[in-house]
């Protein structure tokens, strides 16, 4: 595996008494492509503003490509790549006022591809002209996203970037995103809620669940590998799974389990009277890992 540029160690962080973080370890190794999950309010936000310095932690410790992240050089800054959730552009400009002053603060920009992303994504002399504050939320988004990719950076961090367009938009900005870290090994960390685009780009999966990195894994062993295990109550509460997900209780007593099993606990576990394993999805993971 390549060397990671991004170590967290035991990071944690409160906002008064709730804490946000509670003690998160994680590695990113270069090249990955890793869909940060979570339910509303499980800190992915949080996260991605600590991992890339913008936000205090409270303990622990962050090094991104190898420097302490409170403490980033221009050069490592230079190669960070960072789509908030809420769009900070600045509002008063047009987007080729916004895209000619951030030119001038990075040492490498790809002028072709800003002009191929402003063309392909409905950017005519009009729209460019316009106050930016005036444009819609899907524009300002995009226009987001053309400035996080135009400098090529190592790392992209996403928050979100494909909540607020429209699918032939998120489909696009996918293929982009797909080819730029095929193209050139960028290392990609993004968050969303729509596990159908997870499932066409991302190659790892990270849960945050109660402060922490709960699971996680490359997307398809985790769907090949996970299974929800049903039967009856006298069976189930005397199986032993060593990587056991979740538990549901149903009504009448009986429950299932959602478990990573490898290939002989599953075949074990399939010749046991009054078991049933199935496959599940990434939903069912998704509602299982974060319950
Ligand atoms: N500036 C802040 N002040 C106080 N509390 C905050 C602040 N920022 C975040 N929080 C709280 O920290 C928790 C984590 O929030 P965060 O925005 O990181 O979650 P999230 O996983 O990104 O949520 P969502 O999926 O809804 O975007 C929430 O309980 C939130 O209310």
């Amino acid at each position: 595996m390549n060397p990671p540029i991004l170590t967290l160690r035991g990071v944690r962080k409160s906002f008064g008494n709730h804490a946000a973080l509670t003690g998160v370890d994680w590695q990113i190794g270069q090249g990955k492509v890793i869909g940060l999950l979570g339910r509303n309010g499980a800190g992915k936000s949080t996260l991605m503003e600590c991992m890339l310095g913008l936000r205090e932690i409270d303990d622990g410790a962050i090094a991104l490509f190898g420097e302490p992240v409170d403490a980033l050089s221009e050069a490592a800054r230079a190669r960070i790549g960072y789509v908030p959730q809420k769009s900070d552009l600045f509002e008063w400009l047009t987007p080729d006022q916004l895209l000619a002053y951030f030119r001038t603060l990075y040492p490498h920009w790809n002028e072709a591809k800003v002009e191929h992303l402003l063309g392909r994504w409905g950017f005519d002399g009009a729209a460019r002209s316009r106050k930016i504050g005036n444009l819609s939320g899907g524009q300002q988004q995009r226009l987001s996203i053309i400035r996080a990719l135009a400098h090529e950076p190592d790392l992209l961090v996403l928050d979100e970037p494909v909540a607020g367009l429209d699918p032939m938009g998120r489909r696009d900005f996918l293929r982009e995103l797909v080819n730029d870290v095929v193209e050139r090994g960028t290392t990609v960390v993004f968050s969303t809620h729509i596990l159908s685009d997870l499932e066409r780009v991302a190659m790892d999966v990270a849960f945050l669940r109660e402060g922490r990195i709960a699971v996680e894994a490359p997307l398809d062993e985790l769907l090949d590998g996970t299974r929800r295990v049903t039967g009856h109550p006298n069976v189930l509460s005397t199986l032993r799974l060593e990587q056991e997900l979740g538990r549901v209780r149903h009504d009448g007593g009986a429950f299932s389990i959602v478990a990573r099993v490898s290939e002989q606990e599953a075949e074990r576990l399939d010749g046991t009277p009054g078991v049933r394993l199935d496959r599940v999805s990434l939903e069912d993971l998704f509602e299982e890992v974060t319950r």
